[in-house]
């Protein structure tokens, strides 16, 4: 009742004793979404509060208070949603807090200059191209497939390689225990935020499932500690070679990893422990890979749909690989000069993003632009509510890459208007890593095949998307079977899959 008197200013649905607004959030993800965009739409595109039993969480939606939140320099600590990871990445970039992760990001900054951006890039080259064989072979028949099951496995193999250093090839073997244990980790992370007794370990240990659990963290962890351990021992032999100088086959072949970073890395004068390795490296595949299926995934979706746009991708490519080979990939300068592609990823961000929704505790009393935020609280902030917002994006239902072009300066959001990478201290570090991947793998794609709709009469002849939010309240508009059905925890995803088809370009 105190705590309900402080945030007075924040509007939000009645509540129920004890339950608070737990009944009226739905059965699934995707309910849950659609609550959010209701309660946004009820309230003006404005902020608002959703008591979970006696815990308060205010959805942030408001501009100036992400921008608020955002620049904060004590605002920092993450929500405890994120202590489901713990087990899996611990103290991880993402997840620490205070003076750790304020040295640990010093310390990981160089692993994302451009000039290891480039060497990555042709990791990302190379997989892309054994991506194109997987997506032919999908295509076949003009097959409707899922493409996020997929694109999952080349993330995977892009973030192993170079996190790691070592290829996987779970595109080739998807059911290698690793790559099993990954995605049963992070749909485990999903679906269970939705349960409070599922939630924390205290609790989850008591159900059916937290055996398969603990087997999957297992793998996870052995696979990485032994990666580590093996890299340790090769970069020992390297260096008593270097001194024969006679390298062996193995040590010639070997390519920069983030690990290698790592390992050489010093945080207040010392290096790493091999736990700390292990939690960035963890970290590094955790929120590089769950983001970049997401993203490749509704990039591709919304091409689907929209042809025109498609076309004017395509042309683009045309124009920058002319005298090249219009099957093979692009490198780090042609990628560079893909202007067009580069505002199609914007434009998807703005109505997908990869990461729709990130959260903050407080762990003290505070104020935000005036308004009193009692200890306790978990800010959630909805950034995927900024896309949708009429006042920074007009028409915000129509997919118009053309709005982020700087030539329609009026319509440029402002600089905390739209973040799908977050921003401040904690914003992304791997935001140039991602664009690059995300580029690479749809470039080749769209010079390789043409994109199509599950069915030809799904295509959008005026612009707008498939996906419509109603306020709170007011009947859901009808959806196709094909038409992704939202869900988000930590990443967007679809329900229902990615539903597609493709068409080898001749
Ligand atoms: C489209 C792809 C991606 C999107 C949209 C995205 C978005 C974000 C967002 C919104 C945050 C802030 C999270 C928060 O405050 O809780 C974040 C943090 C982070 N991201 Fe990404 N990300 C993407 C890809 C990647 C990739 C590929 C990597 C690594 C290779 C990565 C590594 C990280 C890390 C380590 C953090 C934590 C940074 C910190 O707290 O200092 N992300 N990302």
């Amino acid at each position: 009742l105190r705590k309900s008197r402080q945030i007075a200013h924040t509007p939000g649905l009645r509540t129920l004793p004890f339950i608070g607004n737990a009944h009226q959030m739905g059965k699934t993800p995707n309910d849950i979404i659609h609550f959010f965009f209701g309660n946004f739409y009820k309230y003006n595109q404005g902020n608002f509060r959703i008591w979970a039993g006696s815990y308060l969480n205010i959805l942030i939606t408001d501009p100036k208070d992400i921008e608020f939140i955002l620049s904060s320099k004590s605002l920092i600590t993450k929500s405890d949603i994120y202590d489901m990871l713990h087990p899996w990445v611990g103290q991880g970039l993402l997840t620490a807090k205070g003076y750790r992760w304020q040295s640990h990001r010093k310390m990981i900054m160089p692993s994302f200059h451009f000039k290891i951006l480039q060497e990555f890039q042709e990791v990302m080259a190379r997989n892309s191209t054994k991506f194109m064989k997987k997506l032919s072979e999908a295509s076949r028949d003009d097959s409707i497939f899922d493409f996020y099951e997929l694109v999952e496995h080349l993330t995977l193999d892009i973030l192993c390689e170079t996190s790691m250093g070592i290829s996987i090839n779970a595109m080739h073997n998807p059911h290698t225990k690793f790559a099993k244990s990954l995605a049963f980790i992070c749909s485990n992370i999903s679906l269970r935020a939705y349960n409070p007794l599922k939630r924390k370990l205290s609790t989850y240990r008591f159900f059916p499932e937290y055996k398969e659990y603990c087997n999957a963290l297992k793998i996870l962890k052995e696979f990485t500690y032994d990666v580590i351990n093996k890299r340790i021992k090769l970069i020992k032999l390297e260096e008593t070679n270097q001194a024969k100088e006679t390298p062996t086959e193995e040590i010639s072949k070997r390519k920069m990893a983030f690990l290698d970073n790592l390992l050489s890395a010093k945080v207040d004068g010392r290096s790493l422990t091999l736990h700390e390795i292990y939690e960035e490296v963890s970290t590094f595949i955790f929120a590089g890979n769950d983001t970049s299926s997401s993203a490749l995934s509704f990039v591709t979706f919304l091409l689907s749909r929209h042809l025109d746009v498609q076309q004017k991708v395509y042309e683009e490519q045309l124009s920058i690989m002319k005298d090249h080979d219009l099957k093979a990939n692009a490198t780090y300068h042609q990628l560079n000069d893909m202007k067009y592609l580069d505002l199609v990823i914007k434009e998807a961000q703005r109505l997908y993003p990869s990461v729709p929704v990130i959260g903050r505790h407080t762990e003290e009393d505070c104020t935000i632009n005036g308004k009193f935020i009692p200890k306790d609280t978990s800010l959630n902030l909805l950034l995927m509510a900024l896309g949708y917002n009429d006042r920074i994006f007009p028409d915000p239902y129509r997919f118009k890459p053309e709005r982020f072009d700087p030539l329609y300066g009026d319509e440029l959001p402002k600089q905390f208007e739209y973040v799908p990478f977050s921003a401040g201290p904690r914003n992304c570090i791997g935001q140039k890593f991602a664009l690059l991947q995300i580029k690479t793998v749809v470039s080749q794609m769209v010079r390789n095949f043409e994109i199509l709709p599950a069915l030809d009469e799904l295509e959008s002849k005026d612009g707008y998307v498939c996906t419509k939010f109603v306020p709170h309240g007011q009947p859901r508009p009808k959806m196709h079977k094909y038409d992704p059905r939202l869900e988000t925890v930590l990443t967007l995803k679809s329900e229902n899959g990615i539903m597609i088809r493709m068409r080898e370009r001749k």
